[in-house]
């Protein structure tokens, strides 16, 4: 990995297996980049987030990451559990000691204060996505310096979509890096990876 890179890609195929969708990806991302990962559905915007993360197996070429925190599009939001300790879950996965403060202050960056003991399947769709990305507004490049996101900005309201995109920027001006992927435009985005210039 180059001197200071936070996310390497190396002439990357992504697909399962055989079955590739794009071949020879390279990306490089360092601390203040933002990049908005575009593709046409089924390219592999997901696979290659995937194997990014280690989820799935990448084949041919290398991949050199960072510490990394991965929101995927299944949030992995448990409907027995509520608000709150399905937010606890998250920060367990990544060692975050969330005391009641901590999961009050989450859960008011994104409009969902008071809700902690809430049943999570009484949640709506967008309200499910925020307690998935609650944790973007506690976590510092410190606790991981890389955030792969898989369609943040999906059932979220306007004023939802400008904080989160706010934040991305934050985080990347404390040093993080993101990989995103949107169908909506993304503010604040210097970087794009678009498959299409990969695909087979
Ligand atoms: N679990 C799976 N098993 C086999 N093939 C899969 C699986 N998940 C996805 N695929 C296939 O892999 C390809 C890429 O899917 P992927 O979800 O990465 O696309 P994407 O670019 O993220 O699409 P979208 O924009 O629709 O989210 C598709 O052809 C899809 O059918």
């Amino acid at each position: 990995m180059t001197h200071s890179a936070t996310l390497q890609l190396h002439q990357v195929a992504i697909g399962r297996g055989d079955f590739i969708l794009c071949d020879d990806v390279n990306l490089t991302l360092h601390a203040g980049d933002v990049c908005h990962l575009v593709g046409e559905n089924g390219l592999g915007k997901t696979t290659l987030l995937n194997q990014i993360a280690g989820l799935l197996p990448t084949t041919h070429g290398t991949i050199t990451k960072s510490p990394l925190v991965y929101v995927s599009h299944q949030l992995g939001i448990s409907p027995v559990l509520t608000v709150a300790q399905n937010l606890r879950f998250l920060f367990s996965l990544y060692d975050v000691q969330a005391d009641n403060d901590t999961i009050d202050t989450a859960l008011d960056m994104v409009g969902l204060y008071g809700l902690g003991d809430t049943s999570s399947v009484q949640l709506s769709a967008g309200q499910k996505r925020r307690i998935g990305l609650a944790r973007l507004f506690i976590m510092t490049p410190t606790h991981a310096p890389l955030w792969l996101l898989d369609e943040p900005l999906t059932a979220l309201d306007v004023a939802m979509v400008a904080k989160l995109e706010k934040r991305m920027g934050e985080f990347a001006n404390m040093g993080g890096a993101v990989l995103a992927t949107s169908h909506q435009a993304m503010q604040g985005a210097n970087r794009v990876l678009d498959l299409a210039e990969f695909a087979l």
